[in-house]
């Protein structure tokens, strides 16, 4: 379980996050939602160990994380650009933490392979980054990600490079693979549609203030997520729509000919 108590950080004496406390337990996925510059990305790096807070706790299954260097959290931080390696192909990217980790070479050819398959990615596997489309280019990095185990998982606006349909299926991969390996997920967005998709737990970050909701419900109803306003736009489109395809139905029906009598 991923344990945040009284966390704040303030930069040049202007405080960035305020007495940020939550708990996540394993498998599942915090969707935040934040507009710009309200304090998501440094509480992901505070998360991953690039930058340490002014003051409170962060503990993972009862593990004091604050002495612990970023690259012995077991955390993987992801963001819209995907990190990968322009001179190795899409199988050694994934493979990488496998190799740094030791792991024999049978081993790592078995569950790359595995991976590749899950990420739809096995007829990309020998091409170079260079040589893929955005959302391939995403899924490589998920997948580089996804081959450590880590304990927890931070995306950082992950999809929002990415075009309508792509990003959509980027979510769904997300939600499967998250789900299928139980993978521990913070996943910070401006996009409520996107944080209803992934999230299985729901918060917002208002000038550093998050706020936790204990239900979905509480999440849609409340007006700061405008979610209620998106909704009543698209319900007043669709009735515009409806009355003037009806208006239509009734001037094509005035202007029919009359039938003989
Ligand atoms: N290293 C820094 N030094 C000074 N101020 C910083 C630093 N990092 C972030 N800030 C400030 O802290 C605030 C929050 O920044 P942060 O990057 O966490 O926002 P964000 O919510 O991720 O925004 P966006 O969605 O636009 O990326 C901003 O006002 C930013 O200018």
């Amino acid at each position: 379980m991923l344990q945040v108590n009284a966390l704040t950080k303030q930069f040049g004496g202007q405080p960035v996050l305020r007495d940020i406390a939550f708990r996540l337990v394993k498998g599942e996925v915090l969707a935040v939602l934040g507009r710009s510059g309200c304090g998501k990305t440094t509480l992901l790096k505070i998360l991953a160990g690039l930058e340490a807070p002014d003051a409170g706790t962060l503990s993972l299954n009862g593990q004091n994380l604050l002495p612990v260097p970023p690259n012995e959290r077991q955390m993987v931080y992801l963001y819209q650009e995907p990190l990968l390696f322009p001179h190795l192909n899409v199988f050694e990217n994934v493979a990488f933490g496998l190799h740094i980790r030791k792991v024999p070479k049978a081993e790592v050819v078995e569950q790359v392979r595995a991976l590749l398959a899950e990420l739809d990615l096995t007829e990309h596997g020998q091409k170079a980054p260079h040589q893929l489309s955005g959302g391939q280019r995403q899924r490589v990095s998920f997948g580089r990600a996804l081959i450590i185990r880590p304990r927890l998982l931070l995306l950082d606006e992950p999809f929002g490079n990415l075009d309508a349909q792509t990003r959509a299926d980027m979510q769904q991969l997300f939600l499967r693979v998250s789900r299928q390996h139980q993978i521990t997920s913070l996943f910070v967005t401006h996009d409520s549609r996107e944080a209803l998709t992934v999230g299985t737990r729901f918060g917002y970050l208002d000038q550093g203030v998050l706020t936790s909701f204990a239900s979905v419900n509480e999440f849609i109803q409340d007006p700061r997520t405008n979610i209620q306003a998106e909704l009543s736009f698209w319900e007043s489109i669709q009735q515009t729509t409806f009355q003037a395809k009806n208006m239509n139905v009734v001037l094509s029906a005035a202007e029919a000919p009359l039938p003989r009598q």
